[in-house]
């Protein structure tokens, strides 16, 4: 008996791979051939730029993961323990998408030559017809915009209004004094409701020269019942918010599931809400070409106008500005004072704090100045998640993005998430504690530029696309942990306030939404 070895007969799968690599394969008609699927699969998986980048197998074969965890809002916190698992600053995420986790990477991606251009997901942000500011991927078409409403964004404007008798100042008092009430009266209240409500005064009050009402719309209740209400624009901003569930899908399968989404889960209150909105938009667009007010050349509204926006965009940038200034700096805002609130020994330095600069300064100082102010600020913005998900872009054509000693091709979806640079632990010990300190150079005095940290910070984005309301935003949350604090000296107004929740749980949308809405407060 001769032992023959038997000629080993390539597997069809191998074969197919093979033929494939030289450009040999057509598409199968006969039913033994692999289907049109399976051949994109083992492409993706076998000769796809990006094959040689780890990550999940299931990823590089289908973008279904990536909808998955988008839609369920957990992607920021999948795709970091994706990183660390795998040990690598570039994960590939989807057939033709990667995280990036090293924060060497932001200026090429984000700040080099303008950035690289926002890719397709944005316009699933668009306004109906409406291309706005942020979900624009056509760099002109934005330009033209944000260069008309630059001005209302500059620091010595903004701090302007925030004297007491000014937009800004009039917002932060109402909002001291309805949380002053609570104390006085013991009652427990949701710090996300009222965050949310000066926050959206503040964006029209001082850009729309129009304030929603959002604090005014409780002030006729007695105490008990405004705790018990619910700001009525958080129904329009839930909804917009919830749909960024879908932000991942393409355009058309984006638009057939907002429809149904639309109509299976858009309440009464939620449409009641989109007509206030609305409403209200038309009313301080009206104003300008009503010539009630022609000579406001400082309102959003005025200036693109101004630009020769037309009517019906301009009403409907006011309602895009209004959403984007309100829900996220509310997030950041309830973020920082949740904090304070769980750390009495913060909010005690903090208090200390300003009072010395009261003393130095006989009453009138910029909060801005207090360094241990601004490292609580700061952490507040690392630990906030307004946005926690990769701000994607797109590696333009003729360029090849070099990043970790990977190389991605043009086309490739790229992106950094604050979710995963904000935690990493090689940067931030303890990355998810509350540690203002960690942002002092040498104690308290110490300037706050710790450059290992700050690179790994994109609270705002980065770059020509980064927040256009940033100055606002910041001047916002100084302004009002400033106020809170200086309350009732001792311990300032949050002295005695406990928060139910030990920690803030967020659901990981393109605008993180704080879970359950809410963060009860109680008094001791
Ligand atoms: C703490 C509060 C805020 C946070 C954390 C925040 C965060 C961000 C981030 C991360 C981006 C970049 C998104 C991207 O690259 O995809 C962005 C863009 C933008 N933000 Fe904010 N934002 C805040 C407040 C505001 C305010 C107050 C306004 C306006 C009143 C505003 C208006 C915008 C606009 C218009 C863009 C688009 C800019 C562009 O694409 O050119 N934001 N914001």
């Amino acid at each position: 008996m001769t032992l023959v070895s038997p000629t080993p007969t390539p597997s069809r799968l191998s074969v197919t791979l093979s033929l494939f690599s030289r450009g040999q394969v057509r598409r199968p008609n006969n039913s033994t051939a692999s289907p049109p699927w399976a051949m994109e699969h083992y492409s993706r998986i076998y000769f796809h730029p990006l094959r040689h980048v780890p990550g999940p197998f299931y990823a590089s074969i289908s973008s279904l993961f990536l909808y998955i965890i988008c839609y369920l809002g957990i992607e920021g916190h999948v795709l970091r323990s994706l990183h660390l698992r795998y040990g690598t600053p570039v994960l590939r995420v989807g057939p033709n998408s990667v995280s990036v986790s090293d924060s060497g990477a932001l200026q090429e991606i984000y700040v080099s030559g303008g950035g690289f251009p926002k890719d397709s997901r944005y316009t699933n942000f668009d306004l109906g017809p409406v291309k706005s500011i942020f979900s624009s991927v056509d760099r002109e078409y934005r330009d033209h915009r944000a260069k008309a409403v630059a001005p209302l964004f500059a620091p010595s404007r903004i701090r302007s209004a925030c004297a007491p008798t000014e937009a800004i100042g009039k917002a932060i008092t109402q909002f001291v004094h309805i949380i002053q009430q609570f104390k006085n009266e013991r009652i427990s209240f949701d710090l996300v409701d009222v965050c949310a409500r000066l926050s959206i005064d503040v964006v029209t009050a001082y850009l729309l020269d129009e304030p929603y009402g959002g604090l005014a719309e409780i002030g006729h209740l007695p105490p008990k019942a405004q705790a018990r209400t619910k700001l009525s624009a958080n129904p329009f901003i839930f909804a917009i918010v919830a749909f960024s569930r879908f932000s991942l899908f393409p355009k058309w399968l984006f638009s057939q599931l907002y429809k149904l989404s639309v109509r299976l889960s858009l309440t009464d209150e939620a449409k009641q809400s989109f007509r206030k909105l609305d409403i209200f938009a038309t009313k301080a667009v009206t104003r300008i070409t009503s010539q009630k007010d022609p000579n406001n050349e400082y309102t959003y509204q005025s200036r693109l106008l101004a630009a020769g926006i037309s009517v019906s965009e301009t009403t409907a940038q006011c309602k895009a500005i209004t959403f984007a200034g309100a829900d996220s700096t509310a997030v950041m805002l309830a973020t920082i004072l949740f904090h304070l609130i769980r750390n009495p020994s913060a909010r005690r330095t903090l208090v200390t704090e300003i009072e010395e600069h009261q003393k130095e300064s006989a009453g009138s100082f910029d909060p801005e100045t207090i360094p241990y102010l601004r490292a609580v600020v700061k952490e507040g913005l690392r630990l906030g998640m307004a946005n926690p998900t990769r701000l994607t872009r797109v590696v333009p054509k003729k360029t090849v993005l070099d990043v970790g000693g990977y190389s991605l091709p043009a086309g490739t979806v790229v992106g950094c998430a604050a979710y995963t640079l904000h935690h990493d632990p090689m940067v931030f010990s303890e990355p998810f504690e509350f540690r203002p300190e960690r942002w002092l150079e040498s104690g308290r005095e110490g300037s706050l530029t710790r450059p290992d940290m700050e690179r790994n910070m994109m609270p705002f984005g980065v770059g020509l696309r980064a927040c256009i309301g940033k100055n606002l935003a910041l001047r916002q949350l100084y302004e009002t942990v400033s106020a809170v604090l200086q309350m009732n000296v001792g311990g300032g107004l949050l002295e005695g306030a406990k928060v139910r929740q030990e920690r803030i749980e967020i659901i990981e949308w393109f605008n993180g939404e704080i879970k359950g809405h809410c963060l009860d407060v109680d008094w001791e």
